[in-house]
């Protein structure tokens, strides 16, 4: 049998913290993402998901257990995994094209040709005509369809997302996650999706994986057997929606109780 496209078994992350100690930011934490899947990751604040993300995307090492992409343990970043962020890695001193053409660029393909890339990209995610604007130019929703055409330009086979949304309006964000779920239909990426917003996660995503507080770790994973395709909008008002979301929530409340009386103050 073939190995998932994204493999974390037992993994453990340990930052030092002040005076000589450590801080168990992730703890023997078990998941596994197949192509084409949507893992959406839930968890208190501050319990430890952007760290799991940087596990998968090499950016840190593992303390210990292992860390696979395609079978392969993960020493540096994989080839074929794009991001995306809460604060868009866009360059304000740059078109819109050529902000979306820096990936190809930076790959090594020709101007020309990534440029022809980036065009059709800027019209995939609805900008067309908008080519030769600049950052300042743009509305935020705007300005979150350049950071996706910059990360699926680059037609990778995994996407890591850390609450790409959670800066924009409620409107916009609902727009941009039908947007998100259009374009990634299409491909057969898998993705794993940070989000402090449990309707957002269900809204999105094939599994949701709760994590406990502080040390993270997988307390549980809830299939979404919600048809596609969905508006998400309209998918929130199911009762199908809302039973899973109560399920979900059930499990995820105690989590954010504890991170609580640990002291947290914000909510998941
Ligand atoms: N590079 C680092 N060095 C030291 N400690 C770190 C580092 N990165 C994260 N941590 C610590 O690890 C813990 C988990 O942080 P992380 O950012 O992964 O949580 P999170 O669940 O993504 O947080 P949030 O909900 O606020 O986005 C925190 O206590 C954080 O301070």
């Amino acid at each position: 049998m073939s190995s998932p496209l994204i493999e974390l078994i037992g993994a453990t992350k340990r930052f030092p913290s002040g005076s000589g100690s450590v801080h168990t930011a992730v703890r023997d934490l078990n998941l596994t993402v197949e192509p084409g899947e949507f893992a959406a990751v839930v968890g208190p604040t501050g319990c430890g998901k952007s760290t799991t993300l940087s596990l998968v995307s090499g950016l840190q090492p593992a303390s210990a257990g292992q860390v696979r992409v395609n079978g392969e343990p993960v020493t540096s970043i994989p080839d074929g995994v794009g991001y995306m962020f809460q604060n868009d890695a866009v360059m304000p001193w740059r078109s819109v094209l050529d902000n979306v053409a820096s990936g190809p660029r930076f790959r090594g393909m020709s101007k020309s040709e990534a440029r022809r890339q980036a065009a059709d990209w800027v019209g995939r995610v609805g900008l067309a005509g908008f080519e030769k604007y600049y950052l300042h130019q743009l509305s935020g929703g705007m300005r979150k369809r350049v950071a996706l055409a910059q990360t699926l330009v680059t037609e990778p086979r995994i996407m890591l997302m850390d609450e790409p949304f959670s800066a924009l309006d409620v409107q916009t964000r609902a727009l941009m996650q039908d947007e998100l779920l259009r374009l990634w239909s299409g491909s057969d990426a898998a993705v794993v999706f940070v989000t402090h917003d449990l309707e957002e996660a269900i809204a999105l995503a094939d599994k949701v994986v709760v994590l406990t507080s502080s040390p993270a770790t997988v307390k549980d994973v809830f299939t979404i057997g919600l048809p596609r395709p969905r508006q998400v909008e309209e998918l929130r008002l199911t009762e199908d929606f809302l039973r899973i979301y109560r399920e979900v929530w059930e499990s995820l409340r105690g989590e954010v109780e504890k991170a609580r009386t640990k002291g947290t103050t914000d909510v998941a």
